[in-house]
């Protein structure tokens, strides 16, 4: 039996350049892991089965679950005769821009690497990761990355100075295939400055890396879910350093430099907004096991 964690992200810039022939989207953005994470146990099985339990009824346990897709390509890549029973306990939001089902893929490729004793290099579970989905190979290595290609081309960074992330993430839910596909450059007014941003973190220059942080994707969610702008301006409102719409969104984060101030902020919006609060914190490469 083994357990890990799978943490979320947030992402400090995304650029989109233009629409590839192959359907994605060539991206340029700054991604950050974050202290909110899943946690999944996994218990080798000897029939060869793979299974899946998860403490959020409406996941789907079957191969639509990404980690059920994950457990799948690594046993066939490598023609393991062993099943595995995952259990997920969810803590991170269902399809609110925070790479949920992405981790919990990371993890098991990770998870399983070490159960079955497979010995594949962290740049082979990256390139398994990146047949499941754009952001896995991100989540495989956290910490604070730039991504590039379809975002599964990565290149590390210093790690953000450390700081606390408020989240609020509004009742909606966003399909990311459905906001690439209405995304047109025209609509975006303000593009993120990806080569400041990453100078700023190579200085510690928190302060800088919050003024740059940019998503040219809320031209596309926020004009559908207007709620999004208004938890912006009211993180901004009561004190955070910077606030953004994370991926494709809907989920709003904002930075602050110390807690009392991160818990400040996200009791007002608890008294004040229709959304999930949570105060959690930037998680670098060098604090993962
Ligand atoms: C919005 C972000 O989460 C930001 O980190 C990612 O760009 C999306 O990553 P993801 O959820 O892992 O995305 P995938 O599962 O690979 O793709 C979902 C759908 O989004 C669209 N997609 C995704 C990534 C990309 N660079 N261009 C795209 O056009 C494609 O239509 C794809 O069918
Ligand atoms: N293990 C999983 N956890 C969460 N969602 C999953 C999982 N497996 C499949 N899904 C499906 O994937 C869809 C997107 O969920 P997810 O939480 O990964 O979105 P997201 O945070 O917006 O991802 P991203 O930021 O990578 O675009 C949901 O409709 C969900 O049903």
């Amino acid at each position: 039996m083994l357990t890990i964690k799978g943490n979320a992200k947030i992402n400090l810039t995304l650029d989109v350049l233009y629409k590839r022939e192959d359907g994605f989207h060539q991206v340029e953005m700054i991604m950050q892991a974050i202290d909110l994470a899943d946690e999944l146990r996994l218990e080798e099985r000897a029939t060869g089965n793979i299974s899946i339990a998860s403490t959020i009824a409406r996941l789907p346990c079957d191969q639509r679950n990404l980690a059920y897709r994950a457990a799948a390509l690594i046993k066939e890549t490598c023609q393991v005769k062993s099943g595995v029973h995952i259990f997920i306990d969810k803590k991170i939001p269902v399809a609110a821009g925070l790479a949920g089902g992405s981790t919990d893929a990371a993890s098991v490729l990770l998870g399983l690497n070490r159960l079955w004793k497979l010995g594949l290099t962290t740049h082979e579970l990256e390139q398994l990761g990146s047949k499941l989905g754009s952001d896995v190979p991100f989540c495989i290595k956290g910490g604070t990355m730039l991504a590039t290609g379809r975002g599964e081309i990565l290149q590390s960074l210093v790690d953000i100075k450390p700081c606390f992330v408020i989240l609020a993430k509004p009742s909606v839910s966003v399909s990311t295939a459905w906001v690439y596909r209405q995304y047109k450059s025209q609509n975006v007014k303000v593009r993120p400055n990806t080569a400041g941003v990453i100078a700023s973190l190579g200085q510690g220059d928190l302060v800088g890396v919050a003024k740059g942080v940019c998503n040219v994707l809320e031209s596309v969610t926020i004009p559908v879910h207007p709620e999004i702008k208004r938890l912006k301006q009211a993180m901004m409102q009561h004190g955070a350093m910077a606030s953004l719409m994370s991926g494709s969104g809907p989920t709003v984060f904002g930075l602050a430099e110390d807690q009392t101030k991160a818990e400040y902020i996200a009791e007002k919006l608890k008294s004040q907004c229709a959304a999930d609060i949570f105060v959690t914190k930037t998680v670098g490469r060098s604090e993962e096991v």
